[in-house]
């Protein structure tokens, strides 16, 4: 968020001064990519909130890594004023209102963003690309939406493009939703073309807000974001009174009373208003330096005759996946957590703590909430913070019980028990694919060797299907997407959620190099793929270790069990051996570089160990950087 203060429409009611009756919230929800951004932007040039000159492309996108990647990360919403002309008397009664747009996010590990900005709306855009149809994520987003019994408003996308069949996925759109498939709209965000259309529908078919404007105050927090010249940002939705920028204000969870400092709307600029009325959507800066003070789902009140009962909050959501992240030079350490402090100043949803490695020193255990989640989070630290890090491969949280009863919960699998294990349980998915029905057979292949059980398959039209899928969430933590997609040639869509635990044959494999276990290669994996584990590892290794003075043995183990074994044969590596002669500052500053080397190795026992190998071996079992489609 930038300091400049942009001036409202002049024709536009005053926030605090709004009749809820011209009021509109909405969003705008989508598979990733479908368009929610070009969309969202085509409409701050229409309402003439952002002037098409000044327009940069996906104006919302506010984080220079969501505009690399082209993605949304955090929610956004923007106050337009928009004005239904005389002759649209058909469409909509004439006048001005005001829109409340919110951008949200498309991948499935923001789903809990796009569920909190739901609850702030009446309505919501389901935008599906006219050239791609229904995917995954328009189906999970879908459900989210009627769930919060929010009102829908089917709508094309990209009519402009060649291969856009608006008919064919018209049909298909009128089909999920239940409706006539000419009730659905079509635009294309790119052009512009229809979309001056979708904004009078809005108005027409967006249920005004209700609310007590002689109530107590009671907002919702469905955002809040730290900004390093404002402090935490909170974006509320108003349900009843009048939050004003003289109260004092209260968070209804903690009791906890806050200064406000400043009230106002976005539009697409903070513009500070007075106050904030029934159905409104805006901001409060109360000077609170930590998004976790402000949390999402609390409800705002003020101080003295403030509201008593609290609405309805969200779940927070809990991390999903973990891994461990090492400086690669261990004096950056405080560096990393520092940059971690400040990174979820504004995540709430990051969680970490301190742990050792053997093999990588110290170092923080993150929770995440899925793969992007923790490739968005390395990314950053590495970009914001100039660190060098190694991450461990990522793992999902176990429960293991005990022969003697007693249970505990394994996040590491250095922390996997030794001793007598009754029962390890392992947190599945639901999972829900989407695809030409051409690749059913090779997607069922695929979730067979991921310990996949079918629940059911649905054709949504004649050449597409839903597939339903248990899948054990430890599976699909690793590549399950890339392959989906490589075998599927992109087209299948997945969405997942998570849905209990159940019992697994699950086992510990140790990789040892001569004789020492090193932690970080570890792995929690199920008996079947242990012995390939174990094989791949010790191979990559061999390659990736260089020789040293003596014999290296490189180990997979499952407990004092040995199930694979390779050899680094020794060399004695002498760095002198060009310098004939006599030169002794040469031979000098031969012998400082390669102690200088030595400085970044990581010792295992005796065994040096580059961290470019570590960086190597454990990308091996990583995802790629293609996450996202
Ligand atoms: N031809 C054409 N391309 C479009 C249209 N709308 C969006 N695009 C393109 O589709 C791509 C994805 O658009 P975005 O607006 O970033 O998609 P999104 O749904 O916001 O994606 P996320 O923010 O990642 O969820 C971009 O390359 C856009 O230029 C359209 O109407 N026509």
């Amino acid at each position: 968020m930038t300091r400049e203060t942009s001036v409202p429409n002049a024709a536009a009611p005053l926030p605090g001064q709004t009749d809820p009756a011209i009021l509109r919230n909405f969003c705008i929800i989508a598979h990733i990519d479908h368009g929610k951004s070009t969309l969202a932007d085509q409409m701050l040039r229409l309402t003439g909130v952002v002037d098409a000159r000044a327009a940069r492309a996906q104006y919302l996108d506010r984080m220079d890594i969501e505009r690399e990647r082209g993605i949304t990360i955090k929610s956004q919403a923007v106050r337009m004023p928009w004005t239904v002309p005389a002759d649209n008397a058909e469409i909509a009664e004439p006048g001005t209102y005001v829109l409340n747009m919110i951008d949200t996010p498309g991948h499935v590990d923001f789903t809990y963003e796009v569920s909190r900005s739901l609850e702030a709306c009446e309505a919501a855009i389901l935008l599906v690309d006219a050239a791609q149809g229904i995917e995954a994520q328009t189906l999970a987003n879908l459900y989210l939406a009627m769930g919060a019994d929010l009102h829908i408003i089917p709508v094309l996308n990209k009519i402009d493009l060649p291969g856009a069949n608006p008919e064919k996925y018209a049909a298909e759109l009128a089909g999920l939703v239940g409706c006539d498939p000419a009730d659905v709209l079509r635009v294309s965000a790119k052009t512009g073309e229809g979309v001056e259309g979708l904004l009078n529908e809005i108005v027409k078919q967006t249920p005004a807000p209700v609310g007590d404007a002689d109530a107590p105050p009671r907002a919702l927090i469905f955002d809040s974001v730290y900004d390093t010249y404002r402090g935490v940002v909170t974006y509320v939705r108003v349900i009843d009174g009048k939050l004003s920028h003289r109260d004092r204000i209260k968070m209804m969870s903690t009791g906890a009373v806050h200064e406000m400092l400043e009230v106002g709307v976005i539009s697409p600029e903070p513009v500070k208003a007075g106050d904030l009325g029934v159905g409104e959507v805006g901001y409060l800066i109360t000077g609170v330096k930590d998004v976790r003070q402000s949390r999402v789902g609390d409800t705002v009140t003020s101080q003295h005759n403030g509201a008593t009962d609290a609405l309805g909050g969200y779940k927070h959501p809990n991390p999903m996946v973990y891994s461990g992240l090492y400086p690669i030079d261990g004096d950056d350490y405080p560096t990393l957590r520092d940059a971690l402090e400040r990174l979820q100043l504004n995540d709430a949803a990051l969680t970490f703590e301190p742990e050792t490695s053997g093999a990588l020193g110290f170092g923080f255990r993150i929770g995440f909430l899925g793969l992007l989640h923790m490739e968005i989070t390395r990314d950053r630290l590495e970009r914001e913070f100039n660190l060098d890090l190694i991450s461990t491969a990522p793992n999902v949280v176990y429960e293991v019980l005990m022969d003697d009863g007693s249970e505990l919960v394994v996040t590491n699998p250095s922390e996997y028990p030794e001793g007598k294990i009754a029962e390890v349980r392992e947190p599945v998915v639901k999972a829900t694919i989407l695809s030409p029905s051409d690749y059913i057979g090779t997607i069922m292949e695929l979730c067979q060797t991921k310990r996949g059980n079918l629940q059911g398959m649905d054709y949504l039209s004649e050449d597409r299907v839903e597939m339903r899928y248990v899948l054990p969430m430890g599976e699909i933590v690793f590549d399950f997407f890339d392959q989906l997609k490589s075998r599927t040639k992109g087209y299948a869509s997945l969405d997942y959620e998570r849905s209990g635990e159940q019992a697994a044959d699950l086992v510990k494999v140790d990789i040892l190099l001569q004789g020492e276990p090193v932690d970080a290669f570890s792995a929690i994996v199920h008996k079947d793929a242990a012995y390939s584990y174990g094989v791949m590892m010790a191979s990559k290794l061999k390659d990736l270790i260089p020789r040293q003075q003596f014999e290296v043995p490189i180990q997979a183990a499952i407990g004092a069990r040995v199930i694979a074994r390779e050899n680094i044969r020794a060399i004695r590596k002498d760095v002198l051996a060009k310098c004939y002669g006599g030169d002794i500052t040469r031979k000098r500053k031969l012998l400082e570089k390669q102690k200088a080397g030595k400085k970044r190795m990581k010792n295992i026992g005796t065994v040096e160990v580059p961290p470019e190998a570590f960086i190597a071996a454990l990308s091996t079992t990583q995802p790629s950087e293609k996450t996202k489609k």
